[in-house]
């Protein structure tokens, strides 16, 4: 600044000198005046060489953005090229134990013929072959992931991915996807290459991580830690949603956002010690679980991107494995079995997609619920098969191998010829080769982009003060910016700035003593208020963990997971309901967690506006605080190594329904849902009445009758029967059955006529919708009340009941009379009436229900009369002291 005063008074300066130094004439006071005005302006030109170094900066970028835009064309073509859906398969190197137990002969029955052939030999000179995209025999990690990195590229460009480790137990899928200290597996690298991609890229990234498995069918949250005791407050079940655009929501799952690798990788660590691992016979740390890594990204200003927010599954699989011979029994066996049952779940679903089938059966398992929106046309799946190198495993392997087999042969269809197959590979190795030169170009540009942001920041400093600009905004308009925030527009409404109706009230902090508070991940369109409301607070019997059915509400979950010291609970992370489509659930800390945020002015000012590097570092303290909330929790050590320990997990109440049952009452809710939606048509007719009722068993559909036995009925066939059985109940129903048994087709639950004349019986029979019965049966079964089920629509009803009430005054003078003449007399109105319109008979069954309806009323104020008593004299608990009564008083 001195200088550039200087230079400035330099004229008047001289003149101030004229006076005093004699040998200066005017002449070289002019001339030197001269030269000063000429000098250009120091502010000027900081200010030019800003503007230009900018529009460099700026040229720069479009070029780099133009890159990366070829680039993402080239990365899908490649994929494209290489399939949706590959198959790699890595074999385990033998151990040394093994290799001193083979006497060093190594019979190895898996031999890798090259990169993509496996010989399979299976004695007697005969062998097997298999070709997958890569196989792996003895490769390193950095081998593997060199493989898996285009599709972990992909996933920054919008595209949903699904990582697998498949295989037998024991044979390296958790090596593979977590790996060890000095040889870190494909989730710590994927982390890193996401992170490093988002780096380079031009957009800003908003990256969340998440982590479950499934257990025994039923799905929990890694991050958070599970009841170990019974004391221990329950951690929140999580359900799988579907929206209405058909993404699956993981409701009540933690996802945590992260703003560099060392968070995110902590946060797997984290999960990973809370995995579920057993010692079995085949593996001493064996995972009896699916264990499911989801990172979530959403960038907001990438329209190239496919979609705004996509995510990544790494999923290591529980290991296949045969009961025979892991000698598995109790909760061992229980686990082997449900991991069998989801993995062939797994293979018939990308069978199913590979063929193009209408219908993918995602709903066999959780595990294919949870990838469903992840597994398809619009996703890649990279299955990594691991089998074993030893001949005693030689059954698995060839399990295994044959189950990747059918992937892989699937979507290759007919046999590659060589010819094709070495055009294919010549295509990717130069789309490859073109990848690499745009990668390396691009990554020239950022060292230009890097050397001009500094020249940047010193020119930037030579301009007036007013004129400065502060570098965050430069960063964020000129060049890539290498944090990962929300862009300026998102923040406004993150962290704290939540909208007053979601924040908690009065009465619910002083219940709860801690601040519930939703955060807000900005959304252009949010979903309506009814949505972020907290789950409903269930009773969780025995404080089980695996009652997937049930949840327990967010509030009772965080303060059950901090019932420690007031502070504690002040400090308590919340859960937030997400209001995204993306299904980004994050955790955020209240203010009173971000001292650095509020107390300086300046950053309260940035807050909501710019990027900050302190926002940065809070949200570095999210994670550590996070974990340092659950580090106490029992048997958690985030810096300790993976538990090798038999976990004591209990086990679950089997209270869930076998999936086939499942499936059959959707079918009859589905069937009877179609049947009310057909009556909707028309009038109920008597097999609607009867279908709907059959369903509660008081009246079983007697056998079918054949063809030939029954006639249609018209108003012409029904003669009068002389007397009837007089048995007063209906035809015995041989077998009590679904009412989907006997109404197989639509055509045979409407084309049959509703009522039929039965010929081979004695007396003159009447079959009503699949029920045999005399017409006097009728009125008996009237008069005791047996119930017929009506479905119609009420208006319908309505009508109906009141013809039938007339009906049934006329009835009852006749009763009156009390003489048998009036019995026949009534007998003989009651088949005229079902001569004359069939619609009658439904009245009639109408009028039945409601004098049932009458009884059971009846029935209901004795009871509640006698319930009253009983709880008058203590015999009666209503239960108050459930956990469901416990946990709405929480
Ligand atoms: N490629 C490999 N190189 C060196 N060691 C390996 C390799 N693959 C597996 N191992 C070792 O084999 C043992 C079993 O591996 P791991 O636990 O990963 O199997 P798994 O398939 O995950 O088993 P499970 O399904 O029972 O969990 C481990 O001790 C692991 O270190």
């Amino acid at each position: 600044m001195t200088s550039k005063k200087s230079i400035r008074n330099l004229g008047e300066t001289i003149h101030s000198l004229l006076g005093f130094k004699s040998p200066l004439n005017s002449t070289w006071v002019k001339s030197v005046c001269e030269i000063i005005k000429s000098l250009p302006d120091e502010d000027e030109s900081a200010a030019n060489e800003f503007s230009k170094i900018k529009e460099q900066v700026v040229s720069l970028t479009q070029c780099i953005n133009q890159l990366n835009t070829q680039r993402r064309q080239l990365l899908h073509d490649l994929l494209n090229l290489k399939g949706n859906i590959r198959v790699f398969c890595r074999v385990r190197p033998l151990t040394l134990a093994e290799n001193i137990g083979s006497l060093g002969l190594g019979l190895e029955p898996v031999v890798a013929l090259d990169t993509s052939n496996l010989l399979l030999e299976l004695g007697n000179n005969k062998s097997k072959r298999y070709t997958f995209d890569k196989v792996f025999h003895g490769s390193s990690q950095d081998g593997i992931f060199s493989e898996v990195e285009p599709v972990i590229k992909s996933v920054l460009d919008g595209y949903n991915a699904c990582i697998f480790a498949y295989g037998q137990t024991g044979t390296g899928k958790t090596f593979t996807m977590e790996g060890a200290l000095e040889s870190p597996g494909i989730v710590p690298r994927t982390i890193e290459t996401l992170f490093k991609q988002a780096e380079d890229s031009n957009h800003t990234f908003l990256i969340t991580f998440s982590m479950l498995e499934i257990y025994l069918g039923n799905l929990r949250d890694l991050l958070v830690p599970q009841a170990m005791r019974s004391t221990d407050p329950l951690p929140p079940c999580l359900s799988i949603q579907t929206d209405p655009k058909g993404g699956i929501r993981i409701e009540n799952l933690v996802s945590i956002q992260v703003s560099d690798f060392n968070q995110a990788l902590k946060l797997y660590r984290f999960g990973c010690q809370l995995r579920s691992t057993a010692s079995t016979n085949s593996n001493s740390a064996s995972s009896r679980s699916h264990c499911m890594i989801r990172i979530s990204i959403t960038c907001f200003d990438a329209p190239e991107r496919r979609q705004e927010t996509n995510k990544i599954w790494l999923v290591d699989l529980g290991g296949s494995e045969r009961v025979v011979k892991t000698k598995a029994w109790g909760r061992r066996l229980d686990e082997g079995r449900a991991i069998n049952l989801s993995l062939s779940a797994l293979g018939d679903v990308i069978h199913a997609l590979q063929r193009r089938k209408r219908h993918i059966p995602y709903r066999n398992s959780k595990l294919t619920q949870v990838l469903k929106d992840s597994l398809g046309d619009e996703s890649r799946t990279l299955m990594l098969v691991h089998v074993s190198p030893k001949e005693e495993d030689l059954c698995e392997t060839i399990c295994s191998l044959n189950f990747a087999a059918r992937v892989k042969s699937v979507q290759l269809g007919p046999e590659e010829s060589n010819e094709v197959r070495n055009q294919r590979e010549a295509a990717i190795k130069n789309l490859q080769q073109k990848i690499e030169e745009i990668e390396d170009e691009r990554q020239h540009i950022r060292g230009k982009i890097q050397t001009l942001n500094h020249k940047l920041e010193q020119t930037r400093k030579r301009l007036p003060l007013e004129e400065q600009v502060e570098p965050s905004d430069l960063s964020s308009e000129l060049v890539p910016p290498f944090e990962l925030e929300f862009s300026k527009s998102r923040k406004g409404n993150s962290g704290s700035e939540v909208p007053r109706f979601m924040r908690s009230t009065i009465c619910s902090r002083t219940k709860t003593t801690m601040e519930h508070r939703t955060s807000l991940q900005s959304r252009r369109k949010r979903r309506p208020a009814s949505q972020r409301a907290g789950s409903v607070n269930f009773p969780v019997k025995n404080h089980s963990e695996f009652n997937s059915d049930r949840s327990i509400s967010r509030s009772t979950c965080a303060v059950g997971l901090n019932r420690k010291t007031s502070v504690e609970l002040d400090n308590a992370t919340e859960y937030s309901q997400d209001i995204s489509e993306c299904d980004v659930k994050m955790v955020v800390l209240p203010d009173r967690d971000m001292p650095q945020m509020t107390s300086n002015p300046r950053n309260m000012e940035k807050r909501g506006s710019r990027k900050s590097n302190k926002c940065n570092s809070t949200k570095a303290s999210k994670v550590d605080q996070w974990l340092t909330l659950h580090k106490d929790e029992p048997s958690i050590s985030v810096s300790a190594p993976r538990n090798k320990m038999v976990l004591d997990i209990p086990l679950p109440e089997k209270k869930h329904r076998p999936n086939g049952e499942k499936m059959q009452r959707n079918g009859n809710k589905k069937q009877k849902q179609a049947a009310s939606q057909r009556v909707e048509d028309k009038p109920p007719t008597l097999k609607d009445l009867f279908a709907e009722e059959s369903s509660s068993s008081l009246i079983c559909p007697p056998e079918s009758t054949t063809g030939d036995q029954i006639d249609s009925l018209d108003g012409s066939l029904i003669e009068d029967s002389q007397g009837g059985s007089g048995s007063g109940s209906l035809s015995p129903p041989d077998s009590c059955c679904d009412e989907s048994e006997n109404f197989d087709t639509e055509e045979e639950f409407y084309g049959t006529p509703m009522v039929q004349a039965v010929e081979d019986t004695d007396h003159p029979m009447i079959k009503i919708g699949g029920y045999r019965f005399s017409p006097l049966d009728l009125d008996h079964s009237i008069n005791n009340s047996r119930v017929f089920g009506v479905s119609a629509q009420e208006s319908e009803r309505k009508r109906y009941r009141k013809q039938a009430m007339d009906t049934e005054l006329g009835g009852n003078e006749d009763m009156d009379t009390s003489s048998q003449s009036s019995t026949e007399n009534r007998s003989k109105s009651r088949r005229a009436l079902l001569i004359d319109d069939l619609k009658q008979k439904d009245l009639e069954m109408t009028l039945v229900k409601s004098q049932e309806t009458a009884k059971k009323e009846g029935a209901w104020f004795i009871q509640k009369s006698l319930a009253s008593a009983l709880l008058g004299l203590g015999f009666l608990d209503l239960g108050f002291n459930h956990d469901f009564f416990y946990g709405l008083i929480l």
